[in-house]
């Protein structure tokens, strides 16, 4: 019988190469993960071990984990590839290049100040950060490179993109809604993406997202004000992640949503950002950035 081929996919888990089975060249990035036992963690060390251009330095974990001294390849599913889990991200950040973050947002904080010192690139993808987070990592981007979003895939960001858009073609008989759907782990309530989402929608409509939000409703809300952004979360299962907004006007509704698929979609963009914004000047980039979306 002939054989039948179908469309070739996208290589998202092309066969793990380690340490010893490739020749890294000296032009290769440095590469620390932070939150190397986490979900992201172990995902974004396999994403390293796949991909070309980079190399893994270094695996940070909580201070007191019981995973200290663990090998960060065996941890992620890999041949051992002799980078232990250490606390320590001052000493193995000594002749790193870049810093991978995905951990929670005290972590997040603490390695901010040692990533400028050291001159890393900071890629931030840990979510739950408050306002006065967000300040402290803006305040480093005068001397240091930092890639932040709740978001590193393709997708969410194209879908940002069109949200923004939509929101300013609709006015505000149309009310927006945004709901998300993530797995039983997840911490943090609405996820950053769907955050990020209704900052798209509330820039296309040209107000502040903090006095036009609805979070959390529950008993007698009375009627919704209108041009609010609503939000909703739902918790369960093993979804990866799954953003839908929704614009429901007059006798119409609208719905544009995303699916992930599988969080190494999250590390092979994490990845993708380090490399790009290696050598760049200064500054407090995006995923939109770093996918030529920002003029999008
Ligand atoms: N922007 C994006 O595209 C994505 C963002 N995320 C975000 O990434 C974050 C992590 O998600 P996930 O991997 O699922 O969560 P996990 O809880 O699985 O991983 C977080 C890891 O960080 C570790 N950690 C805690 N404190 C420190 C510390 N001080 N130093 C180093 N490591 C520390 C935790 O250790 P311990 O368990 O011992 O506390 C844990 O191993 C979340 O904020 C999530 O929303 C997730 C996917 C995609
Ligand atoms: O915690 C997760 O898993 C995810 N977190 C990010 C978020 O808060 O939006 C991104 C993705 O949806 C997965």
């Amino acid at each position: 019988m002939p054989r039948v081929r179908g469309p070739r996919l996208p290589e998202l888990h092309p066969p793990a190469t380690t340490a010893s089975e490739r020749d890294y060249t000296m032009s290769d990035m440095r590469l620390i993960v932070a939150g190397a036992g986490g979900r992201m963690g172990r995902a974004l060390v396999r994403a390293i071990a796949e991909s070309k251009g980079a190399v893994l330095a270094g695996a940070l974990e909580a201070p007191g984990s019981d995973l200290l001294g663990k090998d960060a390849g065996v941890l992620a599913g890999l041949p051992a590839n002799g980078i232990k889990l250490s606390a320590d991200l001052w000493a193995m950040s000594k002749d790193a290049d870049g810093i991978l973050d995905f951990t929670v947002p005290a972590a997040t904080i603490a390695n901010v100040a040692i990533a400028a010192e050291r001159g890393l690139v900071h890629v931030i993808g840990t979510t739950g950060l408050s306002g006065s987070d967000n300040a402290v990592i803006k305040s480093v981007t005068n001397r240091a490179v930092v890639v932040q979003s709740g978001n590193m895939s393709l997708g969410v960001n194209l879908l940002a993109a069109v949200v923004k858009r939509v929101a300013k073609a609709l006015d505000q008989s149309f009310d927006i809604e945004i709901v998300e759907t993530h797995h039983r782990m997840k911490v943090d309530a609405p996820s950053g993406t769907a955050l990020m989402l209704g900052q798209a929608a509330a820039n296309g409509r040209g107000v502040t997202l903090d006095e036009h939000s609805e979070r959390g409703r529950d008993g007698i809300t009375g009627a919704r004000r209108p041009g609010n952004i609503g939000f909703a979360s739902l918790r369960g299962g093993t979804v990866a992640g799954d953003h839908s907004v929704t614009f429901l006007g007059p006798f119409e509704r609208l719905t544009l949503s995303h699916q992930a698929e599988d969080r190494m979609l999250f590390a092979h963009g994490a990845l993708k950002a380090a490399l790009w914004a290696h050598g760049k000047a200064p500054g407090h980039y995006s995923m939109a950035d770093v996918l030529g979306l920002a003029d999008f």
